[in-house]
């Protein structure tokens, strides 16, 4: 079903998935993550990988599909960008799980992203809600102008997802794994600069009849 949905929307089917079908936060993380791992390893073999995550639930994809690569034999860094004292519950299970598993843990990004090396943009995903702030304006013009290739997790991170337009920056990646649902800003014919080719990965949430409340209801406030 290609049916496109706005991050409010989006929000709503994640909670209605965790809340009333029972499927945990976690799982779908999990989900989430190994879908993109295993496309990753499929297509950019013996490449080193940085995973440049920020502090919510898109960041803990990063981290996850990180620490499913690093498992795997890659070769993977993991770069923190921001306070984890603020980070999302699930963020922080997964830095906890990636340091159990002494995974490389870096606070600074390297300096030079080379072509042999593919970053994985988890850094902000549907969780966008207004202009990024200056440290994540830096980041993203170090990433875009770097050699590597950058895979975003579910959207180009500082990309509206509802207007497809950057939110004073944004992420331009060569690939676009998006969760669940296309979002409505990938409409937007001026969000191909950003995106890059799109993938929506299926990770398991209820079918259409189950969440037709959910889509056909108008936008809903927050
Ligand atoms: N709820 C779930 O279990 C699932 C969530 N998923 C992932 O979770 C994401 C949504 O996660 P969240 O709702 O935690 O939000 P995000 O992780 O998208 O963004 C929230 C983080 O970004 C920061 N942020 C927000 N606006 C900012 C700005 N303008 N400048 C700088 N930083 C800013 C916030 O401080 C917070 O740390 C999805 O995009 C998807 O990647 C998927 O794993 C599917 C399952
Ligand atoms: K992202």
């Amino acid at each position: 079903m290609n049916s496109y949905v706005s991050a409010v929307q989006m929000k709503a089917i994640d909670h209605y998935t965790i809340e009333e079908i029972g499927i945990p936060s976690s799982v779908l993380m999990e989900r989430a993550s190994l879908e993109i791992a295993n496309s990753i390893i499929r297509n950019y073999d013996n490449k080193k990988i940085v995973c440049v995550c920020g502090m919510g639930n898109n960041g803990g994809d990063g981290v996850a599909i990180g620490r499913i690569l690093f498992l795997k034999g890659l070769d993977v860094t993991l770069y923190l960008a921001g306070n984890l004292e603020k980070a999302s519950d699930q963020m922080k299970l997964q830095v906890s799980i990636a340091r159990k598993l002494s995974i490389p843990i870096v606070s600074t990004l390297p300096s030079e992203l080379d072509d042999g090396t593919v970053v994985v943009d988890a850094l902000v995903g549907i969780g966008l809600n207004r202009d990024i702030d200056s440290q994540l304006d830096k980041l993203i013009t170090f990433m875009n102008q770097s050699q590597s290739p950058v895979i975003s997790v579910d959207i180009p991170s500082g990309l509206s997802a509802d207007e497809g337009r950057p939110l004073k920056n944004a992420v331009k990646a060569t690939k676009t794994y998006t969760i669940g649902f296309m979002k409505n800003g990938f409409a937007k014919t001026q969000s191909k600069a950003y995106t890059g080719d799109i993938e929506v990965v299926d990770i398991g949430y209820p079918p259409y009849k189950l969440i037709k409340h959910i889509m056909e209801r108008e936008e809903i406030n927050e």
